[in-house]
């Protein structure tokens, strides 16, 4: 079998081509979406993943600033940062890139943005609502990824979904996302024994650990639906994802490339939630 290639580019630019509209329509209503991106350091790949999402606002029209705070910024300093923000009535989401510097509690900080204003999703509140399938902001990697799955009309119901990976921002919510379709879901994890056991028995296998070319073809089951959301930037300075590309492809049904995958994808339904927070917070 030849996997048919989901390109989450190309879904990305039809999403934001609607929103575009979506955005102009609001904008008539005197509603402008407003991002705020907090970037503290000047970590290359940080300001190449912010420079996305500058660019997939300014497309949409929605605003968005970047605020450029300096490595020694303490914690102190970057929660009054936040907490300004919360009370800034024309800001609707607020995004603090992660990771961050090893002297701030990234955890503080996600708990300080407000829950209304929180389009990552990562808020405490958030990820109790989409446990509990209460309207909320989901995050963006694990939306995407339904996004994705949906586009195609992959059927989730029923299906054995096997996550590789369990970090909070993707792994668990992901497993998550999809039990709350009706998947059965089983994760795997660095202490996983023979976890090949495991991968082999997904229907759709959703790998996030952040190892270059961990999965190869004998660890997926023939005709499966396989999710890469690996970013490992290689010797080359080129980008690759945690599945091999190359020999999986001959074996599933479906695959996401890296790059032009999940990425795109991430940063569309950053966009996705920001329209929310703003609409939300004009009623
Ligand atoms: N608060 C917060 N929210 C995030 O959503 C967040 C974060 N922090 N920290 C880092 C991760 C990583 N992330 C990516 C987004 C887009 C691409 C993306 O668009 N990648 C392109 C390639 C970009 C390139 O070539 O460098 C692609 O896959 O085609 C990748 C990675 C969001 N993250």
């Amino acid at each position: 079998m030849t996997a048919e290639i989901i390109y989450g580019d190309k879904l990305a630019e039809s999403l934001r081509l609607e929103m575009k509209s979506e955005v102009e329509t609001l904008k008539e209503k005197g509603i402008t979406p407003k991002l705020t991106v907090v970037l503290i350091g000047d970590d290359p790949a940080s300001k190449s993943y912010v420079s996305g999402k500058q660019k997939a606002a300014d497309f949409i029209g929605i605003d968005s600033t970047l605020l450029s705070l300096p490595t020694s910024t303490t914690e102190h300093e970057l929660l009054n940062t936040i907490d300004q923000l919360n009370r800034d009535t024309k800001v609707n989401g607020i995004l603090v890139q992660l990771p961050l510097p090893a002297h701030i509690n990234e955890q503080h900080v996600i708990e300080a943005i407000h829950p209304n204003k929180d389009v990552d999703g990562f808020h405490p509140i958030s990820i109790g609502r989409m446990l509990t399938q209460q309207e909320t902001f989901l995050p963006c990697t694990p939306y995407g990824i339904l996004t994705m799955l949906q586009s195609k009309n992959i059927e989730i119901s029923g299906k054995h979904a096997v996550i590789v990976g369990r970090s909070n921002i993707v792994g668990k919510p992901v497993g998550q996302l999809l039990l709350n379709n009706h998947a059965t879901v089983t994760y795997c994890h660095s202490r996983t024994p023979n976890m090949t056991e495991y991968t082999k028995q997904a229907d759709i296998l959703i790998v996030a650990v952040g190892r270059a070319n961990m999965i190869g073809a004998d660890a997926v089951k023939a005709g499966a639906i396989v999710i890469d959301v690996g970013v490992n930037r290689i010797e080359d300075g080129s980008l690759t994802g945690d599945v091999d590309f190359d020999s999986v492809k001959e074996k599933a049904s479906f695959l996401t490339p890296v790059p032009k995958g999940v990425g795109p994808m991430t940063i569309t339904m950053l966009m996705k939630n920001t329209i929310k927070a703003a609409r939300d917070q004009a009623e």
